[in-house]
């Protein structure tokens, strides 16, 4: 195989791998000793990473997680006064990686539970919160020794080979690390990884794309808790003692510095940053004193304004400076691959037959306190039709096209989809029914690919899970997803910027975008909120013509959109709306000459 088609991250494996096969030979035990302890470090920053940095989580309750299964493990290990229940995991390893993994886990969750739904600062008090509250806990409770902690581990010993040695340890604690970097970017560079990926910024566009936002963020935290009861178990043997200290909230801010100066938005950051800031804290540590003759906790001081000053210059962290630097800022991000091979096509969705009614809107009525957004509104769009919503600013179309695709629901009045009442719905339920949406203000992930961006779209014709993503056990899955993504962006015309970040295309090619997305989910109805906004007259022309296939195919369409030569020779039906009032309905021939029209819309033209 030839290096140059290794992506960014074999090519980090290659170099890495034997580089940290051949440290142990080489460093003396004491530096062995202190990359067990980055090593250890590393992984429980990589949640924070996943998190925080993937996730938009900011959790400062990592250590405490470190510390349920550390002291879990030592508590098993040493094995005395264990209560009946537990005595047959006693003295064995296993039993304490299992015991803190399903302690560590099963916090997490009711932690997840009780903050992850809610927005803005809970999760971080949450977590702060729990974090004190564990520390406390460990050093009250007599059983785990209380303050002065539990002592007297035996070593630890796998398979019948004892690892009583840093260096042993060392190999054991790297593969682990290696293991969970290949875990993470599995997941990353999957359909779960996407939703979890578009959690920073994207949560309404995702639920729309029939996303649950609350499941990604809850497979994000439980990963992100699982390495941290990972690095404790490793923690428990490499120390053979464990105390409350190490698993306080200071500690927990320890790793989110480590994140945040690595890189928080980029797997090897976790990496980075703990190296960075062991060595760091390490030579100031033993230069300090020197520089400044004098003996104290000059560290911390110089620590915090360095972290400082390292933020304010490299707010992407070392990998971030580094990936820009390198130029492959793109390539170190999870990127699809092209398909390999033709895949078989995802299933798709029968559509209702060509006439019939799609959806019915009867008296829908929408109030924001006094004022009336929507009133009395009805109207029917049927299969193989394409019906225009017009009218001037703050005619109240927005508020109709949000109760049509249940991000808000009528005050009074009834909505139905293909028969089945849908006002009270939600987003994500109506992505799964068939229907699909662009937004009026662009919502794409602008770090992510334009192939990405689109697959988000498919991500209910999917079903693999986080197991299969992590194993890579998704990969066909995947291909067709992808091959989808692709060939509805051929399709859109946008088949030449697969692989260029969303965020560096036009404006009028991220509304292009966004219609590809939204055909990723094979609809029956799409709501296009003003798609010819910023587009040039070429690609207007050919978005009415992908417009009128999709038409032909059978694809009902509605469209609010401002630019009357664009609607007006594409549209069947026009609904033309005023003050939350609907003034007229019909062909578009007749719209154009209706005096109402004329005086309300177009400002009274003779
Ligand atoms: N969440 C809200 N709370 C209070 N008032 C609102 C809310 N959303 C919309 N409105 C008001 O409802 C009216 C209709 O707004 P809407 O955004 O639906 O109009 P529009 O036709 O989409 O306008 P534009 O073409 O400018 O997007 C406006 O007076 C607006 O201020």
């Amino acid at each position: 195989m030839r290096i140059a088609s290794l992506s960014p991250h074999a090519r980090i494996f290659l170099v890495l791998v034997p580089l940290l096969a051949l440290l142990p030979l080489v460093l003396p035990t004491y530096q062995v000793t202190l990359a067990n302890n980055i090593g250890i470090f590393a992984l429980a920053t990589l949640g924070i990473v996943l998190l925080t940095g993937i996730g938009g989580m900011t959790s400062f309750g990592q250590a405490a997680f470190v510390g349920i299964s550390a002291y879990s493990t030592a508590y098993l290990a040493i094995g005395t006064d264990l209560p009946a229940q537990l005595g047959w995991l006693g003295g064995s390893p296993w039993g304490g990686l299992l015991l803190g993994m399903v302690l560590t886990l099963a916090v997490a969750a009711l932690l997840g539970a009780l903050t992850l739904r809610l927005s803005g600062h809970y999760l971080p008090l949450g977590t702060i919160a729990w974090g004190l509250s564990l520390f406390y806990l460990f050093g009250n409770l007599e059983f785990l020794g209380g303050h002065t902690g539990l002592s007297g581990m035996p070593a630890l010993r796998l398979f019948g080979i004892s690892l009583d040695r840093a260096e042993s340890l060392y190999y054991l604690i790297w593969a682990l690390v290696l293991l969970a970097v290949v875990v993470t970017l599995n997941l990353l560079d999957s359909r779960e990884g996407r939703a979890i990926r578009a959690l920073r910024g994207g949560q309404r566009m995702s639920e729309s794309m029939g996303v649950n936002t609350f499941r990604a963020k809850m497979v994000a935290f439980l990963v992100s808790a699982g390495f941290a009861a990972l690095a404790g178990w490793l923690y428990a043997y490499t120390q053979r003692f464990v105390s409350p200290a190490p698993f306080s909230l200071q500690a927990g801010i320890d790793f989110m510095f480590m994140a945040l100066i690595g890189g928080v938005g980029q797997v090897w950051g976790a990496l980075i940053g703990a190296t960075a800031v062991t060595f760091l804290k390490q030579w100031l540590q033993d230069w300090l004193p020197h520089i400044l003759g004098r003996t104290g906790n000059f560290e911390s001081i110089v620590f915090g304004l360095l972290i400082v000053v390292l933020m304010q210059r490299m707010p992407g962290g070392i990998a971030g400076w580094l990936a820009r630097h390198l130029g492959h800022a793109r390539k170190l991000a999870p990127s699809a691959q092209p398909a390999p091979t033709p895949v078989e096509p995802l299933p798709r969705r029968a559509l209702p037959a060509k006439g019939e009614a799609i959806l019915e809107v009867r008296g829908v009525t929408k109030r924001f306190g006094g004022l009336v957004a929507n009133n009395d509104i009805s109207f029917d769009v049927h299969a193989g039709e394409i019906l225009a919503v017009i009218g001037p600013n703050g005619a109240g179309k927005s508020t109709l096209f949000n109760q049509l695709s249940c991000v808000d629901r009528p005050t009074s009045g009834e909505i139905r989809f293909r028969g089945r009442r849908i006002d009270g719905r939600t987003a994500r339920e109506m992505a799964g029914a068939g229907l699909s949406r662009t937004f009026q203000h662009v919502k794409l992930l602008p770090t992510m690919s334009v192939l990405e961006n689109a697959a988000i779209g498919a991500h209910l014709r999917g079903g693999k899970g986080v197991a299969a993503a992590a194993l890579r056990l998704d990969r066909r899955e995947e291909a067709r997803l992808l091959d989808e993504a692709r060939r509805q962006l051929g399709r859109v015309g946008l088949g030449q910027h697969l692989h260029a970040e969303a965020g560096s295309l036009a404006l009028g090619q991220q509304r292009i975008l966004e219609i590809a997305r939204a055909l990723c989910a094979d609809p029956c109805l799409l709501l296009l909120d003003e798609p010819a906004a910023g587009l040039r007259h070429l690609e207007k022309q050919a978005l009415a013509e992908l417009l009128k296939r999709l038409r032909a195919e059978g694809m009902a369409i509605v469209l609010v959109e401002h630019d009357m030569d664009f609607v007006m020779g594409l549209v069947d039906r026009v609904f033309v709306m005023e003050f939350g009032e609907q003034i007229a309905e019909g062909v578009p021939e007749t719209i154009q000459t209706n005096p109402a029209v004329l005086e309300a819309y177009l400002g009274g033209v003779e």
